[in-house]
């Protein structure tokens, strides 16, 4: 907005949108309106306008809805840090409001009227000390803070309350950084160290007292985080099994959530000894392993990555399964080049953007007896089950988790099957 004085606008708010925000109208037009809640009256100021809506940030609460709680992070509110979306609501809320934003996806882009539960993570259980990577921005001077939202503004910060402890214990924030542009800290539990990648190589910090698996990145100042160099492996335990995850390679933030995720995604896969089972888009193979014992020595479980050193990883990880194998390649070619007709499951958990209409094409085409479709976004999820309804493939369960307290994130695995011929 241009300078002046914001006059703010009073705003009945109604429902929840995608992506942290609410809807309100004013004057004729959409408002998007943040650190609000449906029900609410709310005095908001205008941060940003288009012919068709307007973004605002709601400054005063008229009218507070029960669901309303103070913020436990004092660096959470209008203008201050982006990292949070419903820290100003109650964890119960939090996970209604994810439900109706999943289920208001499914009806409106993909015609289904289902009702969402989402299910709380274990390991976090106020919502808060979860998140074992945090990527920090670091201010000209070395300070380590938070983007603001939708700006490339720094909110410096002594904590992040929705860090992991041992992320935390690392200090990032008490640290100078100067002349890196972002940090990246993943603690997991057993490294004592954390490793910086400047432009001029790679060194070694040592982290007095820190019994936390610590691996810093840090980028060459243009604003993103680049993949470490050398080989700087991460030990994430699930159950029984070991997952050596290097680099920056996907592993889930929420210290619970690889593990419910299994558990749903075994649960929906109905894997039987000797199926012939597809993890797409693998990352260091955390389902391939849990599909591989499942399907047993007669079965067969083929696993398509991208990233070649999730696949040294996966392979890494898998060597004791030998009826389980991972294939470098992109899912959109990688299945015609190795001629893979058919399958009796298929597994699914590709990046935000979703499968897309091609992929949907080529997994309905294998005429799997299920398909299981892990997402992190609610809008290309029922974007690729609208797809999924051309070719036969209709919604069967559905489970949602809280894999990310605090912000809009939800996680969804949908089990697809075949309607019956
Ligand atoms: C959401 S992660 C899922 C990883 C794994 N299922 C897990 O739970 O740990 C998505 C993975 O897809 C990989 N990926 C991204 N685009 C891909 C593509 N077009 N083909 C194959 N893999 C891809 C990424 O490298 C990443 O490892």
């Amino acid at each position: 907005m241009s300078g002046g004085t914001v006059v703010p606008i009073e705003l009945n708010v109604e429902r929840v949108a995608n992506g942290g925000w609410c809807v309100a109208r004013h004057e004729g037009r959409v408002v998007f309106v943040r650190h609000a809640l449906p029900g609410e009256r709310v005095l908001a100021e205008v941060t940003d306008e288009t012919t068709r809506f307007l973004r605002a940030d709601a400054v005063e609460i008229l009218d507070a809805s029960p669901d309303r709680v103070a913020p436990p992070c004092p660096f959470a509110g209008p203008g201050r840090c982006g990292g949070c979306d419903w820290q100003h609501a109650t964890l119960e809320a939090q996970r209604r409001l994810k439900g109706e934003v999943l289920a208001e996806q499914l009806q409106r882009l993909a015609g289904l009227e289902v009702k969402v539960d989402v299910e709380e993570v274990p390991g976090a259980p106020q919502g808060l000390g979860w998140r074992t990577r945090v990527q920090f921005a670091i201010t000209p001077d070395g300070t380590a803070g938070l983007r603001r939202h939708r700006s490339h503004e720094i909110e410096p910060v002594d904590a992040c309350l929705i860090a992991h402890s041992e992320v935390e214990r690392m200090g990032v924030e008490r640290r100078n950084w100067r002349g890196a542009a972002a940090v990246e800290a993943i603690a997991t539990g057993t490294r004592e160290r954390a490793v910086v990648v400047t432009p001029k190589g790679q060194r070694t910090v040592a982290v007095p007292d820190l019994a936390a698996e610590a691996h810093v990145l840090v980028d060459e100042g243009r604003g993103h985080v680049r993949a470490v160099r050398g080989r700087t492996a991460l030990t994430e335990r699930v159950g029984e099994r070991e997952f050596q995850v290097t680099g920056s390679g996907f592993w889930q933030v929420h210290p619970g959530a690889a593990a419910t995720l299994l558990g749903a995604v075994l649960q929906f896969a109905a894997v039987r000894p000797g199926d012939w089972a597809l993890d797409l888009y693998c990352g260091v193979g955390l389902f391939a392993a849990g599909l591989a014992e499942a399907a047993g020595p007669e079965g067969a479980v083929l696993g398509v990555e991208s990233d070649a050193r999730a696949v040294q990883d996966a392979r890494r990880n898998l060597r004791d399964l030998p009826q389980a194998r991972v294939e470098r390649g992109r899912v959109e070619d990688t299945l015609d080049r190795l001629g893979v007709e058919r399958a009796d499951v298929v597994v699914a958990d590709p990046p935000r953007t979703g499968l897309g209409r091609e992929v949907v094409a080529r997994v309905a085409g294998l005429d799997a007896a299920r398909v299981v479709y892990v997402s992190c976004d609610p809008a290309t999820l029922a974007r690729d089950l609208a797809w999924f309804a051309e070719r036969g493939y209709h919604l069967a369960d559905l489970r949602a988790f809280d894999a990310f307290p605090m912000t809009h994130h939800v996680e969804s695995v949908a089990l697809l099957t075949r309607e019956p011929r």
